[in-house]
């Protein structure tokens, strides 16, 4: 295990090429407190060669995959802690949302695919959370996402409310605002209809399988070609982005790599037929 954050409540490990992001504060129900954002600025903010902390260690480390989960049975986030933004004083909190909401950014505009294993209630910010990383992976039935933010009179500040609209293009601005003024929830079905849960799993044992499963298979993809498929992310207008997925495709097609797996594509299947 290589560590990167160490808190008792909050962790950030890398275990054979996969980065466990774990919250563990049964006690606030993972609340993200004010020290939490403090190290989430201090891991998400640009420092040397352009790359920030997180992504330094995800690089050294050949992380392949980012894991966001809870250890608390039942919840994943009840958002922003709300005993610490009672008694911290305005200069404290200053830059206690924008920290979050950078490193909520990291986890979908970095190279490396993010899924949020969510086996309860996310409230507020704690939603935002759970919508920040590419998938959303369900354990149970019991996954659901509750905007509360509006019982406390803020709009939501984690980045939740432009996400909810790239992930559901069908959610329009307007209704995602009338979703915060309501302090709507979204149930685990609505979640599965409106594509914001991936994949669902009867238990954590079996999660934990594909996960396993997605990091080798990642890992048999040769380095060049993930390094061209993940810079698609950055390719915004969609003419461009078809130019670029022939150029790639042409680029690999019958090289040699290709026809390397095709060859042992058969030859296995004359083992096989052999056995
Ligand atoms: C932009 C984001 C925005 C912001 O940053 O301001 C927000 O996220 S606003 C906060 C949005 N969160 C909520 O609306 C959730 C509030 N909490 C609850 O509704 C309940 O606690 C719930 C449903 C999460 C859990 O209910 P349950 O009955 O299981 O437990 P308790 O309510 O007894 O709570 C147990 C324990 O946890 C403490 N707690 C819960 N939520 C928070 C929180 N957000 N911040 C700090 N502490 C929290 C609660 O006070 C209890 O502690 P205790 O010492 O026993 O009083």
């Amino acid at each position: 295990m290589i560590k990167l954050v160490d808190g008792e409540d909050f962790s950030i490990n890398i275990i054979n090429n996969i980065c466990f992001i774990t919250f563990s504060s049964p006690s606030t129900r993972n609340a993200i407190s004010l020290r939490m954002s403090a190290v989430m600025q201090e891991i998400s903010w640009k420092k040397e060669n352009n790359l920030s902390i997180f992504q330094k260690f995800l690089a050294d480390n050949n992380c392949l995959l980012i894991v966001v989960q809870s250890s608390v049975k039942g919840i994943f986030s009840s958002g922003g802690n709300l005993s610490d933004l009672k008694n911290a004083s305005k200069e404290l909190c200053q830059n206690y949302a924008s920290s979050i909401k950078a490193f909520c950014k990291l986890l979908h505009s970095c190279s490396i695919p993010s899924v949020t294993l969510l086996a309860g209630s996310a409230y507020g910010g704690g939603a935002e959370l759970a919508l920040a990383t590419d998938f959303r992976w369900s354990i149970g039935k019991k996954s659901d996402l509750h905007f509360t933010q509006m019982r406390f009179a803020i709009p939501a500040g984690w980045g939740g409310m432009s996400r909810l609209a790239e992930l559901c293009p069908q959610l329009s601005h307007k209704k995602i605002s009338a979703m915060i003024i309501g302090r709507h929830s979204i149930f685990y079905e609505q979640m599965v209809n409106l594509n914001l849960i991936d994949n669902t799993f009867l238990n954590i044992k079996n999660c934990y399988r594909a996960l396993n499963e997605w990091r080798d298979n990642i890992e048999q993809a040769p380095l060049d070609i993930r390094n061209d498929l993940m810079h698609r992310l950055n390719i915004k207008e969609t003419y461009q982005l078809e130019e670029y997925d022939n150029e790639i495709f042409n680029k690999y097609f019958l090289n040699f790599e290709h026809k390397k797996r095709i060859t042992t594509f058969f030859a296995k299947r004359n083992n096989n037929a052999k056995d």
